[in-house]
């Protein structure tokens, strides 16, 4: 049965819930096992078992399962007890399960899971925190999981494709990495974690999307459907009629874990379900979003070491629907573009996909207006055409796909063609070049282009004279004396000279970087705009489901690169770090924090501490506000208000050092280490922060759904190995163990245990999972109890008025007999 609660500030359901028949039969891990092949399939696929394999379990149950830990993977043994065996402190003897090995292992090398009773909180004495059963057979718990649980276990073999990682029987890291092990060797992609979804990405083009498969979905209720990022979708979808409340759906993960693949699908199914005129997807709805995937994807992405199309921005795509939950209108906010990107960028790294597309543009007007007919030998921004004919002939084909999306966009002619003129102008100016000129002769102003021919190409293009471009590009920087240099893949001691006491002094060619960069930026911004002119619509719209795509998380040294972090990369990663943060908050803080209030004890003794300690720092602003647009007299006492002993974020200490006359990079990092470097005997690395962004703050106030993205194996956008680090797919040999028991082994698609594990850690996923399962997940206020429910008490709605609120309504006795009556309504949903 339900366990319902009233509390301080609404109603909370606890799991399990009361399953209908056919709902317990796609619940249950205990008596039900799976035919079906792919996560799409409904409870029909299940099948009840036999007494023999229930038996089975038991026994299994009975042995003492164990996972034995290695540095890279994970093996099932059996641990061995016995009256007469006596071990040091600290040890287990253990016998693994695929040669029979004996080994005494270290304690701390089996996997730990909840010790402690959880007595009360859910009325039986099997909710030891480790068996969920969602089919009511206490009996069974009540054998297998004893009230205090005095070792690690495995769970049976009949766990191994569960859907839901919560349901697993002992949840803990290596349980939750075998049976994603396992769902993946049978290419089942998506795996719920309690209330998020995990989503391995996969390679080539799985069946599992499509629009047949969407109209599965449609309608049905997260109870009733398999885990997929349709179901998502739906699930953010409904809570969204049914609550009146804005959704936002955001995808976390590394580079290439496939978080922009899996947005492209939601934004399908939403637009497909709710963007149904009758029976008919209206066409015009469909074309402008893969219009817009298609700019976006060509003017905001680019290879890099982790991915061969990253996105190098952040969006946050909004889906407004009107009273009858039909899209009414839509819109694109982004932010954080990698600007920089077109004229500087790590080894071995590429400018944005569009530049490609255009160089091999095969419209031989227009590549004569732009003057493309005969391409420079240098270019110092590296913007060249690609090598390989066939390269060449998709970049043409990906040119033609995009001039068809921006006419479906709405963006004329005239229009695209201002688009053309300034890629092409950039591309003429890193053709043009600037001049290497030493310190002297910057201060006599002495910057210009290396190659005139280039440079009045640009000026042609832009519009204006090649004197105009000139001093546009490099004369007037010689007044401000205040310019914040870009840090970004600095190389060369050139690049470093500063003017004394002017403050820094930008090199010709970082000039030429600004103009480029800046240019890219704003049409970036315009063609944003253009975008959000189509998609929007006068008419009204009731709320919206938000979906939040940002880059994903970037190590260099992980894509092979032996380099630090880019600042651009840095400010990708504190965004990404920022959302985990917003992850453990909503699932795993904030819920503990209502728990406590309400005297509920849940036991999370043995949880690693949290470990963001980087997101903190990046928050500690400044006590003391600095105005950038100080006189020059005043930065002697910005100097001294700057180099104080308050630590500050990394972007406060940039914009203060940008100020300070005679600031270096060095200054920077002297400044920057003093505060968050390695102290002695402090192992950790130095914390890099930064100051918070506007993201959250957008996503903050709407019902949160996550979506988990990991990344099966490390490979490059080539589809190489990253690193000889991170080829270290497991194999038995380096386990020294025989093959049989480790990830790849019985033929299962390769996976790279570590970094799954790696990513697992980082996600804290295991932390919401165990919340979800103790806890009362499933919360409604009671406002929003009162909009759905006030229809059956009439009397109070006359009385009242439809808006009335309550300060604290469990003092209002008539709505919560009201409650009361209704509660069991809410367990169904209308
Ligand atoms: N669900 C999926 N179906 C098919 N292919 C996928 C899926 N997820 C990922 N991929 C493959 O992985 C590649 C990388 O995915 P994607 O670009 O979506 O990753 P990302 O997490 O958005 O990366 P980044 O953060 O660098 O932008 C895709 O080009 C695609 O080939």
């Amino acid at each position: 049965m339900p366990f319902p609660r009233l509390v301080k500030e609404g109603l909370s359901v606890a799991r399990p819930e009361a399953p209908p028949v056919t709902h317990l039969l796609s619940r249950c891990p205990c008596l039900l096992s799976r035919t079906g092949s792919d996560s799409l399939s409904f409870p029909s696929l299940w099948q009840v078992k036999t007494e023999e394999q229930i038996a089975a379990e038991e026994a299994w149950y009975e042995t003492e399962k164990v996972w034995l830990v290695h540095k890279d993977g994970f093996s099932l043994a059996t641990q061995l007890k016995s009256k007469e065996l006596s071990l040091p402190e600290g040890k287990l003897r253990v016998k693994l399960d695929h040669d029979g090995a004996v080994l005494d292992v270290d304690e701390d090398d089996v996997e730990k899971v909840r010790r402690r009773l959880v007595e009360g909180t859910r009325g039986g004495p099997c909710w030891a925190g480790q068996a969920v059963c969602w089919c009511g057979r206490p009996d069974l718990l009540l054998r297998r999981c004893p009230p205090v649980c005095p070792i690690p276990q495995a769970n049976a073999p009949s766990c191994d494709r569960l859907e839901d990682l919560a349901s697993l029987v002992y949840l803990n890291e290596s349980s939750v990495l075998h049976t994603l092990r396992q769902r993946h060797g049978a290419s089942l992609l998506h795996t719920y974690a309690g209330p998020s979804l995990l989503v391995l990405s996969p390679r080539g083009a799985p069946a599992v999307y499509s629009e047949k498969v969407m109209h599965m979905f449609k309608g049905c209720r997260r109870e009733d459907m398999g885990p997929h990022i349709y179901a998502v979708a739906q699930t953010a979808y409904r809570a969204m009629l049914m609550s009146r409340q804005d959704q936002s759906i955001i995808l976390l993960g590394s580079s290439g874990s496939g978080k922009t693949t899996s947005c492209q699908h939601l934004v399908q199914y939403l637009a497909t379900i709710a963007g149904t005129s009758g029976n008919k997807v209206s066409p015009d709805v469909m074309d402008k979003w893969q219009a817009l995937s298609t700019l976006l994807e060509a003017f905001g992405n680019s290879p890099t070491v982790m991915n061969g199309n990253a996105t190098r921005f952040s969006q946050i795509l909004s889906l407004d629907f009107d009273q009858a939950g039909q899209v009414a209108s839509a819109s694109i906010q982004t932010m954080l573009l990698e600007k920089l990107r077109v004229a500087r960028r790590p080894a071995g790294e590429a400018t944005f996909n569009v530049f490609y597309y255009l160089l091999a543009c095969g419209d031989g007007t227009l590549r004569t207006e732009l003057h493309l007919n005969h391409l420079a030998e240098n270019n110092v921004f590296g913007i060249v055409p690609l090598a390989k004919p066939e390269e060449k002939q998709k970049a043409a084909q990906q040119f033609s796909k995009l001039q068809t999306a921006m006419k479906v966009l709405g963006v004329s002619p005239d229009e695209q063609k201002v688009c053309w003129l300034i890629l092409a102008a950039i591309y003429h100016l890193g053709a043009a070049g600037a001049t290497k000129e030493a310190p002297e002769e910057q201060a006599a102003g002495r910057r210009q282009f290396a190659r005139h021919e280039w440079a009045q190409k640009a000026a042609y293009l832009l519009g204006c004279s090649l004197e105009e471009l000139s001093s546009a590009i490099f004369k007037h920087h010689h007044q401000g004396g205040t310019l914040q240099r870009s840090t970004s893949f600095r190389q060369g001691p050139e690049e470093s000279s500063l003017g004394e006491g002017t403050g820094p002094k930008l090199s010709a060619l970082e000039c030429l970087e600004g103009m480029a960069s800046g240019l890219y930026s704003e049409l970036f911004t315009l063609l944003i705009s253009l975008a959000n002119r189509a998609l929007k619509s006068s008419q009204h719209s009731l709320c919206s489901v938000m979906i939040v795509d940002t880059p994903g998380f970037q190590n260099p040294e992980q894509g092979g690169s032996a380099r630090g972090a880019s600042f651009e990369e840095l400010c990708h990663n504190y965004a990404q770090d920022r959302l985990q943060r917003l992850f453990h908050e909503r699932t795993f803080v904030q819920e503990l924090e209502r728990y406590k209030e309400e005297n509920i004890e849940l036991a999370f003794d043995d949880l690693e501490p949290a470990t963001d300690d980087s997101v903190a720092a990046v928050d500690q602003a400044s006590h003391q506000s600095l105005d950038g647009s100080r006189e020059r007299q005043e930065l002697e006492g910005v100097r001294s208000l700057a180099r104080t002993d308050e630590a500050r974020g990394l972007l406060w200490l940039l914009e203060e050092e940008a100020l300070v006359p005679g600031a270096t990079e060095d200054t920077l990092l002297q400044r920057l280490f003093s505060y968050y470097g390695p102290q002695e005997g402090d192992k950790k690395g130095p914390i890099l922060p930064l100051r918070q962004d506007a993201l959250i703050d957008t996503v903050k106030k709407s019902k949160l759904h996550f979506v988990h993205c990991f990344l099966p194996v490390a490979e490059g956008w080539a589809g190489e190995p990253r690193s000889a680090a991170s080829r270290r797919v497991s194999s038995s040999s380096e386990l020294d163990l025989p093959p049989g028991e480790h990830c790849e082994a019985g033929g299962l698609l390769p996976l790279d245990v570590p970094l799954l594990r790696a990513q697992l850690r980082g996600s804290r996923l295991l932390d919401a999972m165990r919340m979800y399962r103790q806890g009362y997940p499933d919360h409604m206020v009671f406002s929003e109890f009162r909009r759905r429910f006030d229809v059956l008490a009439p009397h109070l709605t006359k009385k009242h008025g439809r808006n009335y609120i309550v300060v604290d309504e469990r003092r209002n006795r008539s709505v919560n007999q009201c409650a009361g009556e209704t509660r069991s309504d809410i367990l169904s949903e209308p």
